[in-house]
């Protein structure tokens, strides 16, 4: 408690204590950094800019940050709000800093780490949020073109790989789940078929994660993601093992 004591003023933490006796390195240059950017980029520039910061740079008062700069980074959203209730009189409130959400998802996807971890406010949003959002970008898929894509590839498909469609695509059917292991040499049409399977499922309106462990990978699927993206795995960039 002795530690915790700058000039009289007790305080919740050393870290408080310490960056009141002006130990820490402070948060000037990012101040300037986002200074500078609130007269020259977007609000969804800046958002990205601030989540690195936070997500990489640490800054010591995250919260004296956004508090100074959350209008430059909501900007947009205030904006939107104005014309759809086509009302210029609406002014900042916390439903227009919900850019604090934005802000919270980029950090998710650079550091797998809530806003909370960086010494944040706790954005307002119900976990559903995310959930839809997800369940959204899955939906949107041009169901014609994928219809159009499964009748003209289906009758490609080599007797091996429909086996494999066939199999799949009635356990699909008859909602058993399971796994099923695809291994093939290289270019014998495993991408081809995996392909064709996520198309069938979208073009019926149903959902099918692309999920693959790399970047490269997830690339040749259609709305192909990574696990860590897709799933929220936790990928601690700092952590540096010692061997
Ligand atoms: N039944 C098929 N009819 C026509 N073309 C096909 C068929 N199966 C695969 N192909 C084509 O063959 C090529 C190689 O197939 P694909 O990329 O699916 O192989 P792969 O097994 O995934 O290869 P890799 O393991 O190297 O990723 C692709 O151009 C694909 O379009």
């Amino acid at each position: 408690q002795y530690l915790r004591k700058v000039n009289g003023t007790s305080y919740d933490s050393f870290f408080d204590a310490c960056r009141e006796l002006h130990l820490l390195e402070d948060d000037n240059h990012w101040d300037l950094t986002l200074a500078d950017a609130a007269l020259s980029s977007s609000p969804q520039q800046i958002r990205q800019l601030f989540s690195i910061i936070l997500t990489t740079c640490f800054p010591s008062d995250a919260s004296a940050l956004w508090n100074k700069y959350k209008d430059s980074m909501s900007e947009d959203i205030l904006r939107r709000t104005r014309i759809t209730n086509q009302n210029l009189n609406i002014e900042f409130s916390a439903e227009i800093y919900e850019s604090l959400i934005m802000i919270e998802d980029i950090c998710i996807l650079i550091s797998n780490m809530p806003l909370i971890h960086f010494g944040m406010p706790v954005p307002n949003r119900p976990a559903v949020d995310i959930i839809n959002s997800d369940v959204q970008r899955e939906h949107q898929f041009d169901k014609t073109s994928l219809a159009t894509f499964v009748a003209e590839n289906e009758r490609l498909l080599t007797a091996e790989q429909r086996n494999v469609y066939d199999q799949i695509n009635v356990s699909i059917a008859a909602q058993q789940g399971g796994f099923f292991f695809l291994d093939a040499p290289g270019g014998t049409g495993k991408t081809f078929l995996i392909a064709l399977i996520l198309a069938r499922i979208r073009s019926q309106n149903h959902i099918a994660l692309a999920i693959a462990s790399s970047g490269i990978a997830a690339t040749l699927l259609d709305g192909g993601r990574t696990a860590h993206s897709a799933l929220k795995l936790p990928l601690n960039v700092h952590t540096n093992p010692k061997p």
